[in-house]
């Protein structure tokens, strides 16, 4: 694609790179594996989700994710647990898979809202609402609708996930805010950061 187009789809060649190095980052962390401990995984890859969506802002963020779901769509083994192909899509964690795609977008506009820069607070406020509220929003009806087990069981089940993405959420604070010292121009929805800015965040 050359440059005068992805401008056109206001995307440039670095936001396309960016895009690409997050859902790399998402994929990696699914080779660590998941621990099963039931009809879904626990998994680092919503770590990646999370960061994506905080560095890369609400759109970019998202559009990493959908790269990833298109991959494993395709039958990339990219999945923890080397899963992929349009069966996950069909199983129990097919929601939080979609959640995904929403849960990075809502964390980039609650990091984004208002600010040119990232804050500890509005990461780990978005870390929480995008990055677990909103995929527990989608994947918990549709667990609950494929496994037949009532709504509500299915909630209770679920808190199973909470103590790791709440780590994840807490990671998720540290390492943006250690990119946005070390690295501004990671930020693709910040503006140029000056050096008092990046300061500030100190
Ligand atoms: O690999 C898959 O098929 C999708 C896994 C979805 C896992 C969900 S995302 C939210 C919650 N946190 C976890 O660590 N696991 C579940």
């Amino acid at each position: 694609m050359n440059a005068a187009v992805t401008r056109a789809r206001g995307l440039d060649a670095s936001d396309l790179a960016r895009i690409a190095i997050f859902a790399a980052l998402i994929a990696v962390l699914g080779l660590p594996g998941a621990i099963n401990v039931g009809a879904v995984p626990i998994t680092a890859q919503t770590l990646g989700v999370m960061l994506a969506g905080a560095v890369l802002g609400a759109r970019r963020g998202a559009l990493s994710v959908i790269v990833v779901l298109a991959l494993v769509a395709i039958g990339l083994p990219l999945l923890s647990g080397g899963r992929g192909g349009l069966g996950v899509f069909v199983a129990p964690s097919a929601g939080y898979l979609i959640g995904w795609v929403f849960g990075a977008f809502v964390i980039g506009l609650i990091v984004r809202a208002g600010a040119n820069r990232p804050t500890w607070w509005r990461v780990a406020l978005g870390a929480v609402v995008g990055g677990i509220l909103v995929i527990y929003l989608f994947g918990i009806p549709v667990q609950s609708a494929l496994t037949q087990l009532p709504l509500g069981e299915t909630i209770i089940a679920s808190a199973v996930f909470l103590p790791g993405d709440l780590i994840k959420a807490a990671l998720t604070v540290v390492i943006t805010m250690a990119l946005w010292r070390a690295y501004p121009r990671a930020f693709a929805w910040s503006t140029s950061p000056t050096q008092a800015s990046v300061n500030a965040a100190r």
